[in-house]
């Protein structure tokens, strides 16, 4: 049956919450691996990344492996309307609590969303042909609309995956480009 998004967020989000260390941190490295695989056969220099509060994948070694690399590191930032803007960061930078765990950095330096190479999207449930259901601002449906030749990507567990015709889609949806799912 055709779950709701609302029912489909809870039901991922405690599957994440019951997930054991071990298999989460071995999921993570092998993200990390394939991500750093994958940027090796694309030229990009600034990259959007999200700051993972749990139980989200924890995306936080990437950024730390992207800085000591030398790409620039963006993160969102919440704006009127649920508009996302991106402000540069680096490991240490001043981070502020926005709305529950939602952080960002606390400068007012922005870049134009347009100058991203590639975005790393963050979700709850994803489906293979790259619909996601996330927090559920809509930030990021609103945000890809205007962005239709930036790469897209997620890093996604296994235990997020749900069949095509299982993930409610909806006329503002926005898929990812390419999903890495942990193996
Ligand atoms: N780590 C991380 N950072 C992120 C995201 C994310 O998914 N993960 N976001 C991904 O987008 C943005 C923040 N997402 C948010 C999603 C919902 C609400 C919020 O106000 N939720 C209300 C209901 C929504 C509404 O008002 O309609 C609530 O929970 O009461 C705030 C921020 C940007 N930063
Ligand atoms: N392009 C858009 N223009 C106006 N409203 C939009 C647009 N995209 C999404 N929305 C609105 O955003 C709301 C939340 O959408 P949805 O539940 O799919 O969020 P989500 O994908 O889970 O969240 P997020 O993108 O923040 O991770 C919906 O009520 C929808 O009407």
């Amino acid at each position: 049956m055709k779950k709701d998004k609302q029912t489909l967020r809870l039901d991922i989000i405690n599957k994440l919450q019951h997930l054991n260390g071990e298999q989460r941190h071995q999921w993570e490295s092998d993200l990390k691996q394939q991500f750093f695989e994958y940027l090796q056969t694309i030229n990009v220099q600034r990259m959007a990344l999200f700051y993972s509060f749990h139980p989200e994948v924890n995306v936080l070694p990437i950024l730390e492996e992207l800085e000591a690399q030398g790409y620039e590191v963006y993160l969102p930032c919440l704006a009127p309307n649920y508009q996302l803007e991106f402000a540069p960061y680096q490991t240490g930078d001043t981070l502020k609590t926005v709305y529950r765990k939602v952080v960002q950095p606390k400068t007012d330096q922005r870049l134009e969303p347009e100058q991203l190479d590639l975005i790393i999207v963050p979700g709850l449930a994803f489906s293979r042909n790259g619909y996601r259901v996330g927090f559920g601002g809509g930030y990021y449906d609103r945000l890809l609309a205007k962005l239709p030749t930036t790469k897209t990507v997620s890093l996604v567990f296994p235990i997020q995956m749900v069949d095509n015709d299982l993930l409610p889609v909806e006329s503002f949806d926005q898929p990812v480009k390419k999903l890495f799912i942990a193996r």
